[in-house]
């Protein structure tokens, strides 16, 4: 065995190992160093001045590209490694020309009296939440994640606690710098430029390069009220969590962390100043190293109803240290009270060290033994959706959380208008909830067989036919016509034609479709279906050839594809 292949098989079957061992060292270290960078910068205090010039440097790299024969520039794309973003793929972006924009990772300024920021695009949430919550505000959409960025977010969705009352983070968004095809620098509003304002989120990067990003900013409380409702009956759970969303004083954050079919917690939370001693009493700073993970904490008030008083800070991050219950999986025994007692310390590991270290036995892992999804759905299918995810998956917990899809007509973005039942009578949105499935599904942890592609497409046609989108930050597995049937392409196709990004930019469903490594998986698991038995590496080369299942299909109109 050489040694790149067994340094790669040790990764793999010592993952939880390296992880501890090498992941969480390595992680504290980058981020003591992005800390120390920032606090440079903030000292030097030239983020503005700095920002017009890298925006320059962008505009002359694309000039550049554009400058070039056309049968020889290569679509763009951000240099940003598929190590660092926070989607399951390994985008093929050395086949693109990449963009050279890593710089762009500073806040420039922030208006509290308008109650915007600004900040370049690869400023982290956890950036920006430090930053904003020293000055009393939150970003009115503030993901759970640290790592995620900014411009990540409002190129592709966000969406939090706080979205039953503000929508999608692109509701949030004042203004897109956005930098086009031809090196162009535009200020994008919904009154300047409506067109490509309303296209750009779930875009990917496929319009044009974002620069700067004005944001929504709301005023917050020192601590966040939560309170916790048990159910044990699914009618319960569904009719409850709608019924909160829609109401005129709705809570200020609202999720349910569901435990089985019919059990669930009800998460409400109000900003809140603890000031009594028997508010003080209440305060839970759960964001500490040594405390048990979130959502097992969550998972005591399945006995009864009880509240505490949560710092904000910890509120925002909550899921952070156990990325949900995704650590449970890469470090068992991570929630161990020893564990948190002697490591806790250094947790999370960084999804950028989860992504740098996935071997291709574990990238194969990540969809044949395991599911990674965020699902948009219209609200009237939450129970279906959750019966749905229990007969296909069986993982629990699951997460659900309500958002306002704002309903603006056909064609008016990629995702398709909510259906008039779905519509918030007398509103100008319609509810929908993210129903998010991460871990290993019950009969692979049972040792039972299981074909996890193939519950995933079934959950992509449950999704379609109840007018929902996964997020694409997950692994999607429709073909490009299920795709275009799932989203509205009509104005995105417009947008792509006026802004001269055809051809400049890989097309949408290019840049999130499987990479062609999963696609030869994929044609496996066709053999491994046809015969019962998986087949020998040596057959399965012979039966390629032959299966016209929905793989071998898929990857021989991906080679057409890229073929040209
Ligand atoms: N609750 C939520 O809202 C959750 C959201 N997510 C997802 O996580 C992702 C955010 O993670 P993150 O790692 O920050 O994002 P990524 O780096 O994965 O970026 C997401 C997409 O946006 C594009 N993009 C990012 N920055 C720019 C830019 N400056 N100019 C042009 N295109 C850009 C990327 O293209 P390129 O490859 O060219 O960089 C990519 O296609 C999003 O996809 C989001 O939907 C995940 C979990 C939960
Ligand atoms: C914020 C939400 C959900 C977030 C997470 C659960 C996922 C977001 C990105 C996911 C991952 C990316 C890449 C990975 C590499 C693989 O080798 C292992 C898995 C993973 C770490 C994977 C794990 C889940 C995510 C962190 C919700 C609230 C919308």
């Amino acid at each position: 065995m050489d040694a790149k292949k067994l340094a790669l098989d040790l990764l793999t079957r010592y993952r939880s190992v390296v992880l501890v061992g090498v992941g969480l060292p390595v992680g504290l270290a980058f981020e003591a160093a992005l800390r120390v960078r920032t606090k440079l910068y903030d000292l030097l205090g030239a983020a503005p001045e700095r920002h017009d010039e890298k925006v320059r440097d962008i505009q002359d790299q694309v000039s550049r590209w554009a400058a070039q024969p056309e049968a020889e520039r290569k679509p763009m794309c951000t240099d940003r490694k598929t190590w660092m973003n926070l989607s399951t793929r390994f985008e093929p972006k050395h086949r693109w020309h990449q963009v050279r924009m890593g710089k762009l990772r500073d806040i420039l300024s922030v208006d509290l009296e308008a109650r915007t920021v600004h900040v370049e695009p690869f400023v982290t949430v956890g950036q920006a939440t430090s930053y904003l919550i020293d000055k009393g505000y939150m970003l009115a959409v503030n993901l759970e994640i640290a790592e995620a960025t900014l411009g990540g977010l409002a190129m592709a969705v966000g969406m939090t606690t706080h979205s039953h009352k503000v929508g999608l983070l692109s509701e949030t968004v004042v203004a897109y710098e956005l930098v086009t095809a031809q090196g162009e620098l535009l200020r994008v509003t919904a009154d300047s430029h409506p067109d490509l304002y309303r296209a750009l989120p779930w875009s990917h990067g496929t319009l044009g390069l974002l620069v700067g990003l004005e944001l929504k900013i709301i005023p917050v409380k020192s601590h966040v009220h939560l309170r916790y409702e048990p159910s044990a009956s699914q009618a319960q759970y569904c009719a409850r969590i709608n019924e909160l969303a829609t109401m005129d004083d709705a809570p200020d954050f609202l999720e349910a962390t569901v435990y089985s079919r019919e059990q669930a917690v009800i998460i409400k939370g109000e900003f809140a100043e603890p000031i009594t001693p028997e508010q003080k009493a209440k305060i839970n700073p759960i964001g500490r190293w040594y405390k048990p993970w979130f959502y097992t904490h969550v998972r005591q008030y399945l006995r009864g109803e009880g509240d505490e008083y949560i710092p904000l800070r910890h509120y925002l991050l909550r899921h952070n240290r156990s990325i949900f219950w995704v650590v449970e999986h890469m470090i068992p025994g991570g929630n161990h009270p020893v564990f948190r007692a002697l490591l806790g310390w250094m947790m999370p590991p960084k999804i950028a060290f989860l992504k740098f270290s996935t071997t291709p036995a574990v990238r194969k892992m990540t969809f044949t033994k395991q599911v990674f999804q965020d699902i948009t759905l219209p609200m009237s299918a939450m129970a279906q959706a959750v019966n749905r995810s229990d007969e296909l998956f069986d993982i629990y917990p699951i997460l659900l959380y309500p958002c306002r899809i704002y309903d603006r007509g056909p064609g008016s973005g990629q995702l398709r208008h909510p259906a008039p039942e779905d519509r918030v009578e007398g509103t100008d949105h319609a509810m929908y909830f993210d129903l998010g499935v991460y871990g290993v599904p019950g009969p692979i942890q049972r040792g039972e067989k299981f074909k996890t592609v193939h519950a995933m497409r079934e959950m992509e046609a449950f999704t379609q036919s109840v007018r929902g989108f996964p997020f694409l930050y997950a692994d999607t597995f429709m073909t490009r016509a299920e795709f275009e049937e799932m989203f509205d392409l009509s104005l995105y196709r417009e947008v792509r034609a006026k802004y001269g990004a055809q051809g400049a930019f890989p097309d949408l469903y290019d840049k999130i479709k499987p990479e062609l490594e999963v696609l030869a998986v994929l044609d496996e698991e066709d053999a491994w279906e046809l015969d019962g038995e998986r087949a020998e590496p040596s057959e399965q080369a012979e039966q390629a050839e032959v299966i016209e299942g929905p793989w071998s299909r898929l990857a021989k109109l991906r080679h057409q594809h890229d073929a040209g």
